[in-house]
């Protein structure tokens, strides 16, 4: 039997369109848009009918950067694929892209393997993979073609966190290589992490151990020699980059001039680094370690630079990086030594917010926003137009967005597993009423009524943003 929905009376806005237009949905997927208030759209009938007048239907969020369940200092991110995937949805995300992770010495598909295994039946939305890379031989370049054929098609490297995921030059190029050949898109954690474990064990002896440190070592310079250092190697290899995380303007000048030269260099960066700075990590009592992760938060100077990126597209899209750890427990096992606090901040449940908020504010347009939420994470990872857009054919991932609703941050209302909220306090102007998966309700006027197990695993195809 096939279920039809109507979305009436909304403003469509899409990465290029904003229109008043009436949405029928039928068997999971967009069937057709009508402007409203036409004989056209009245022809399109359901037996359900949502209320979107004076509200915003957007397409899903696409967040291409999350690590749920991830390893990382001894622990594991709080939130699981459950509670990870149903905070996202509160939050008006509707597909995430993870990184499963190979150990050294195992081959990709074992780590494959425990990332389908975490997630499967438990994703209340859509999810992909990416593949971290963390030693990279024979096997593991022969194995990155397989992955690239059943849809993993992006690979993380990191040129930071020695002895853990680091790969030296040798091993970026080789990767690069193959990537050039398979069609796979290379991620890369841009510092240069040899030369900051130098700066941290310094920084230690000097007895400097607070949260704020962590800052301090991981400099501006070391992102950006990074980031030049990535695009090098990837103009040798003749392979497109993606650089994860940019949070320092030095790196996204790397970046702008790398595009400048018509080279197929992509940048990311996040929540935390538009809207927190040094001053967060620098806050008493040990709370700066809420906000540890790399790259770093940086002096509130670069966010300028940031904003400027997002909208010259020097940087292409706004993914949360969202890695929580607990305040209790977990940041604190790095009491009286920075590096042994566990990297990574709690935000996938507020993305779309806070970037609803950078359109009040002024930053970026209403269009902009979608293209860097939702459009462009799709058609960097392939994903596009079953994700990212609200088009015929499009899988009915849709959001009913109140933009004129007023909502105060914090952790006594979030939905991550996480014991605190790194924008706690922070009032933002706009929420998601409702939330679609594949044309059902996620979220039905701010009730969760979704499952988990009704995510399902999304192949991909190659990057679509560069053709
Ligand atoms: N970003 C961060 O601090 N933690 C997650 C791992 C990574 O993306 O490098
Ligand atoms: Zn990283
Ligand atoms: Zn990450």
């Amino acid at each position: 039997m096939s279920s039809r929905t109507v979305i009436r009376g909304g403003l469509v806005v899409t990465a290029s369109d904003e229109i008043h237009a009436d949405v029928l949905i039928e068997d999971g997927r967009v069937a057709a848009l009508a402007a409203s208030g036409t004989p056209a759209a009245e022809s399109l009938t359901a037996p359900r009918v949502l209320d979107a007048t004076g509200k915003y239907v957007l397409p899903g969020g696409v967040d291409v950067h999350t690590h749920m369940e991830m390893p990382f200092g001894g622990t594991f991110a709080s939130d699981t694929f459950e509670t990870g995937t149903r905070a996202a949805a509160w939050g008006g995300t509707t597909t995430i892209v993870d990184f499963a992770v190979q150990s050294v010495g195992r081959p990709l598909r074992e780590g494959l393997d425990a990332w389908h295994a975490k997630a499967e039946g438990n994703c209340a939305i859509d999810y992909g993979f990416h593949m971290i890379v963390s030693d990279v031989n024979e096997e593991t370049l022969k194995e990155m073609d397989l992955l690239v054929e059943e849809g993993i098609t992006s690979f993380k490297q990191f040129m930071a966190y020695p002895g853990v995921f680091y790969s030296d030059d040798g091993q970026i190029l080789r990767a690069m290589q193959r990537a050039s050949a398979n069609g796979g898109l290379i991620m890369m954690h841009a510092e240069n992490g040899i030369a900051i474990d130098v700066l941290v064990e310094q920084a230690l002896a000097r007895g400097e151990t607070d949260p704020r440190h962590h800052g301090e070592v991981r400099k501006v310079l070391l992102e950006a020699e990074a980031t030049h250092r990535a695009i090098q190697l990837a103009r040798v290899a003749g392979a497109p980059l993606y650089v994860v995380h940019v949070s320092a303007e030095e790196a996204v000048a790397e970046l702008a001039a790398a595009r400048d030269k018509g080279l197929p260099v992509f940048g990311e960066t996040c929540p935390q680094y538009l809207f927190l700075s040094t001053d967060n990590l620098a806050e008493p009592a040990f709370d700066g370690a809420k906000y540890v992760c790399s790259t770093p938060l940086r002096p509130r100077e670069h966010q300028a630079a940031l904003w400027r990126g997002l909208r010259t597209n020097d940087l292409q899209v706004v993914s949360t990086d969202h890695c929580p750890f607990c305040f209790t427990g977990q940041k604190e096992l790095g009491r009286g030594d920075f590096s042994k606090i566990p990297n990574g901040l709690p935000g996938v449940e507020h993305r779309m917010d806070l970037l609803h908020q950078a359109v009040v504010d002024g930053h970026i347009s209403r269009r902009r926003w979608i293209e860097i939420a939702c459009a462009t994470p799709a058609r960097m990872f392939g994903l596009y137009p079953k994700k990212g857009t609200i088009a015929p054919g499009a899988d009915a991932d849709i959001v009913i967005y109140d933009p004129h609703a007023e909502q105060v941050i914090s952790a006594e209302t979030h939905h991550m597993n996480v014991d605190y909220s790194a924008y706690e306090g922070k009032r933002v102007t706009g929420r998601v009423e409702t939330v679609l998966s594949r044309g059902e309700p996620v979220i039905d006027a701010r009730r969760f009524v979704g499952r988990a197990g009704h995510g399902v695993y999304t192949p991909r195809s190659t990057c679509q943003y560069l053709s």
